[in-house]
Order: structure tokens, then sequence, then C-alpha cells
């Protein structure tokens, strides 16, 4: 069996019962019950992931920044110039990027991966390098890439959560870096939602009106062009997708079958999670929505997924952030259920 076959039937439900006991416990605390809001529902949901009444905080938080670049810059659907992409890889690499300095705060590990920036292999320590393409076809004319390249990007995900998160107690945030990549990402949520490319299509890196109306236009013709099936997660992804959003679907579905939450980021990595969802529809009972961001079409794509984001800080720029900033929330909701005293421990009378 495939790598991919053999992590979608993995992927079980967590556990029902402990989620069951955990939220009895969550109501026995000295609140009104539910008035913790979404830390609640983070604290059961990890109670069932972890299969136990009482969820452990995680060992090993890491954030995987996956890059990969997009033929369809060609179409001049970014504010920003395609070398951007690996200069980025090299400033997440010496640390000085946004996700750096956030995740350095959280106390996660980032995790950088090449799998299909444009050009020759880059070549830097502590880079994993796990090239697919150099870069997807422009998707305004055809296939961003061949159904088997979809497959084996994915499988390069799932494979990166097996031989990085070492550790039952972690926690994978989902991270992405790729000039042009919030087009793909566009296209996937308008054919799995149905709507009009015009209604959820956002300015990325910040288009003028002008340009974001060729952008609407360019992600039109690519669904026209290619007739993505939805019913067929992979025909989406190959037609349509990215290897860096093909990518993360695999980290997202590799967390699901080693049963490890994880923190799905902004508009690119929900493309990748709606790939995951159709692919294998349980690894949604394992993520979790950090923040809303300011792409118009990302609330609609939570939605689908039926997630509910904790923060909300018109964030827009992808790489993890969003990410890893909810860790500290997920941490904060471990800590709840394990530490506060019970009606009965601190004799608070109950209504
Ligand atoms: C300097 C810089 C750093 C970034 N970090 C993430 N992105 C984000 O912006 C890009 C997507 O937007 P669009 O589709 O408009 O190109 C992706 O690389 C995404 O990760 C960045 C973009 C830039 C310019
Ligand atoms: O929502 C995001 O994650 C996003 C938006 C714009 C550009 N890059 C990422």
């Amino acid at each position: 069996m495939s790598l991919l076959k053999e992590t979608l039937a993995q992927i079980k439900r967590p556990n029902q019962d402990m989620e069951k006991q955990a939220r009895r416990r969550l109501d026995n605390l000295t609140k009104p019950p539910g008035s913790l809001g979404l830390l609640e529902e983070i604290a059961y949901r990890l109670a069932g992931i972890q299969g136990q009444v009482l969820p452990q905080q995680a060992k090993d938080k890491l954030v995987i920044v996956m890059a990969g670049d997009h033929g369809v810059t060609a179409e001049g659907i970014s504010a920003f110039p395609q070398e951007v992409t690996p200069q980025m890889v090299l400033n997440f690499l010496r640390g000085g990027a946004g996700i750096n300095v956030l995740a350095r705060q959280a106390g996660a590990r980032v995790l950088v991966a090449d799998i299909g920036v444009a050009g020759k292999a880059l070549s830097y320590d502590g880079l994993i390098s796990c090239r697919v393409k150099s870069g997807t076809d422009n998707i305004a004319h055809g296939p961003a890439m061949s159904r088997e390249e979809a497959i084996k990007a994915i499988e390069t995900g799932i494979n990166l959560v097996q031989q990085q998160v070492t550790d039952q107690l972690a926690l994978v945030g989902t991270g992405d870096m790729g000039i042009g990549n919030t087009t793909p990402s566009s296209a996937i949520l308008a054919v799995f939602s149905g709507l009009e490319p015009a209604q959820i299509t956002g300015r990325g890196t910040g288009l003028n009106n002008e340009r974001l109306q060729h952008k609407i236009k360019i992600i039109t013709q690519a669904i026209e062009v290619n007739r993505p099936n939805r019913e067929d997660g992979l025909d989406v992804l190959a037609k349509i997708g990215g290897l860096e959003i093909a990518g993360l679907a695999g980290v997202i579905l590799g967390c699901a079958a080693r049963q490890i939450p994880v923190v799905i980021d902004g508009i690119i990595s929900g493309a990748a999670a709606l790939i995951a969802h159709s692919l294998a529809p349980l690894s949604r009972d394992y993520m979790f929505a950090s923040h809303l961001s300011a792409e118009p079409g990302h609330r609609i794509m939570l939605d689908l997924l039926g997630l509910k984001p904790v923060l909300h800080l018109e964030m827009r720029l992808g790489e993890g952030t969003g990410a890893v900033l909810a860790f500290h929330l997920m941490e904060a909701a471990v800590n709840i259920i394990n530490n506060m005293a019970t009606f009965t421990e601190a004799g608070v009378s109950q209504g």
C-alpha cells in the first residue's frame, strides 16, 4: 500500500469517552459552565486526541514551513517578485523572519523545507531539501502538477512528520512561503465552496484594486481551463494547487494519523486543510484553527472545515505566524483543565 493510502487508513476518531469526561471536569471547575469559551473546547478536544482526561502540555512544539513556487506568478498576480521565496527561505534559516521571532517566543522549533522553490536546488545549512519539482506550472494554462507529483508532495509532508516529530506529545503548526500562493489557495477555496472567485479572493501581499480584478480573472480562468473535480481532492490539488500546499496537506494528514494536534495558520494552510479534509474527513478532528486572516475567503474556509479561530488580529502574513501565536492559547487551555480548582475542592457553591 502506498504511504498516502496507509496514512489515510490510520486516521481514526479521537477518544469520545475521554472528551466527554473532560467536558464533565470542565463543568465542575469553579466557573459558570462554558464561561472559558473556546479554551474549554480546546481542552476537551486535546483530551480526546491524547486519550486522557487531563491532557498534558506539548513536549515538542514545532512549526513546519513549506516553501514552493508558482508558475502562475508569470501572470502578475502578486505584488512581489518570485525571487522573494528563496530570499525568505534564507531569512528563516538565519532567524530573522516574523515566524522566527514568534516561534522563539512560543518556544517552538522552526523547520524549513524546500518542497519546490523555482530554479536550482537551494543548499543551506539547516534547510530540509525535499524537492518534488522546481515550482508548479502555470495554472492559468494547465495543471499545476501531475497527479503523481501531487501524491509525492503529500507523502513528503507525511514523511517529514514521521522523521521530525518524534514525541507523541508534540504540537505542530503549519507554515508556508511561496510568492503567488494566495492565488492557488483562493482557487481551491472557490472550487470547494462553489463560490465565485470574486467573492473570496483577497489582495495577498497587497495588490491594488486593478490588480486584484486581474487576479480574480486569472483564478476564474485557471478553474475553467483545468475543470477540477471537487469530489476528488487529489484532482483539485494537482490541477490548481501548489507544492507547499500539498506538503502541508501531508503534514496535516501525518499528524492526524499519529494523533498529534495540528494548528492551522492562514489561507494557504487553510487550503491545505481543505485538501486533507477532502481526502480524510476525520483529519479535521486533529486540526485547530489559529487566527482569522484578513483575506476575505478565510472565514468561509474555516466554516467549511467547521473550525473556530481563536485570534482575530487582522494578520495576513502566513509563514505559520498565526499558528505559533495560538500555541500560547493551547497551553493556556491545558493549564486550565489541569490546575483550576473544582467546586468541591474550593468549597464554592454550585448554581
Ligand atoms: C517579504 C515577504 C514575506 C512573506 N512571508 C510570507 N509571505 C506570504 O505572502 C505570499 C503570498 O502572497 P501573494 O499571493 O500575494 O504572493 C506567500 O509567500 C506567503 O507566505 C510573504 C510575502 C512577502 C513579500
Ligand atoms: O492569510 C494568509 O495566511 C496570508 C495572506 C496573505 C499573504 N500571505 C498569507
